[in-house]
């Protein structure tokens, strides 16, 4: 299939360029998607977020041909699973035109990425509809094949039939810690053990490009068993600002995959994950959205066995608007935990 002509909308820059396609999948509309720019939050005058400059931001080598590079990389020294789904999405966004939106990808993580190597993004051009236009992504390393990924991209269409659950009641982010600021309160603990200590200082050094409020900390930071749900704000630190929704849909699909499926492990507090990956993760991009701004993050998990566990995920706009769904299978193999958590 013939290239197409790179343009400002597409290219490598294109993408990362607060250009004017402001749209995408809309459904249902709130009064925000009808304003023009919002005022730069006062957080993110002068930071653009590491997301846009750097982990979303492919080298073009060839046609349909990508390099993407590492920013933040989990402790398991394995690839974060949300980088590769995000840079499969800029990679195939490349390739569609202007008025249509990613509404779905389904991946699977076929083997570990490795952390010293950047990954290549390979993309087929599937189908060109008038509607829907599919791309399949392969993510390279070493030769083979890290990630396998669909995505579908959808023309704005109109519709009678809308709907959607409601967002559950949860406390404005305004009113609750960040992560970070919760692990300073932990640690000025004075009977906290050296071992928390050493954990909690551990995490404070993992300079995820996200952040994250919990709703509820004791459940993040779990004492007890718990149902297997928890709900946490999250936005990407530093500024990406409005109108690139292609944009907006890569950084959530990075997003979606944090602490996703560590809800499995909730109910189970005499245990802990000795190995634990996302084996696959689906995704529906149902609104506008912008994932510089706080989105709530509703994360369950309807069922777990033979060592694998189920999640569901639906981030909401704090305007009570669905963004985005998806779903996700991991394997998660445990080992007794042998001593009580001292958080
Ligand atoms: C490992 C995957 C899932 C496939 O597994 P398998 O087919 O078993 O591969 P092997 O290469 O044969 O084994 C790998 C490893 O597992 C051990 N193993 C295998 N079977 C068993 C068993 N029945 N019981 C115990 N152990 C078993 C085997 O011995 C090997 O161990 P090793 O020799 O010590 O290595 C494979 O498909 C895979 O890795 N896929 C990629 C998954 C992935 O990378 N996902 C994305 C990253 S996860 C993520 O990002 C989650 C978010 C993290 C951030 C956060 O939320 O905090």
């Amino acid at each position: 299939m013939a290239e197409k002509e790179e343009d400002p909308n597409h290219s490598v820059s294109g993408l990362m360029n607060n250009c004017n396609t402001a749209g995408g999948p809309v459904s249902p509309k709130s009064p925000e998607d009808e304003t023009s720019e919002s005022p730069v939050p006062e957080y993110a005058q002068d930071l653009k977020s590491v997301l846009v400059t750097s982990v979303l931001n492919l080298e073009k080598l060839d046609v349909d041909l990508y390099r993407g590079t590492h920013h933040w990389v989990p402790r398991t020294q394995r690839l974060f699973g949300g980088q590769i789904v995000g840079q499969a999405l800029v990679a195939a966004a490349k390739s569609v035109g202007d008025n249509f939106y990613a509404h779905s990808l389904h991946c699977y993580f076929v083997r570990a990425g490795d952390p010293k190597v950047p990954v290549l993004y390979q993309v087929e051009r599937t189908r060109d509809g008038r509607s829907f236009t599919v791309r399949s992504v392969k993510a390279i390393q070493h030769g083979q094949p890290i990630l396998i990924c669909q995505a579908s991209f959808h023309m704005q269409q109109e519709s009678p039939l809308q709907h959607q659950f409601t967002m559950p009641t949860v406390p404005p982010p305004e009113d609750l810690l960040t992560v970070e600021e919760l692990i300073h309160l932990y640690l000025s603990k004075p009977d906290l053990a050296e071992n928390a200590k050493q954990g909690l200082n551990k995490l404070l050094a993992n300079e995820v490009p996200i952040e994250i409020k919990p709703v509820n900390p004791p459940q993040f930071y779990r004492r007890g068993a718990t149902e297997p749900k928890k709900l946490f704000w999250v936005r990407a630190r530093g500024y990406i600002g409005e109108g690139n929704m292609k944009l907006h849909c890569c950084v959530a699909a990075y997003v979606s995959d944090f602490a996703l499926l560590g809800t499995v492990l909730l109910p189970y507090p005499n245990y802990r994950a000795k190995f634990s990956a996302s084996l696959d993760h689906a995704m529906w991009f149902h609104s506008t959205f912008r994932t510089d701004e706080w989105m709530l993050y509703e994360c369950v998990s309807p069922w777990a066995g033979g060592s694998r566990g189920l999640v569901q995920g639906r981030l909401w706009r704090r305007d009570g608007v669905l963004a985005a769904s998806c779903s996700q299978e991991g394997v998660v193999r445990v080992k007794p935990a042998t001593e009580p958590s001292k958080l």
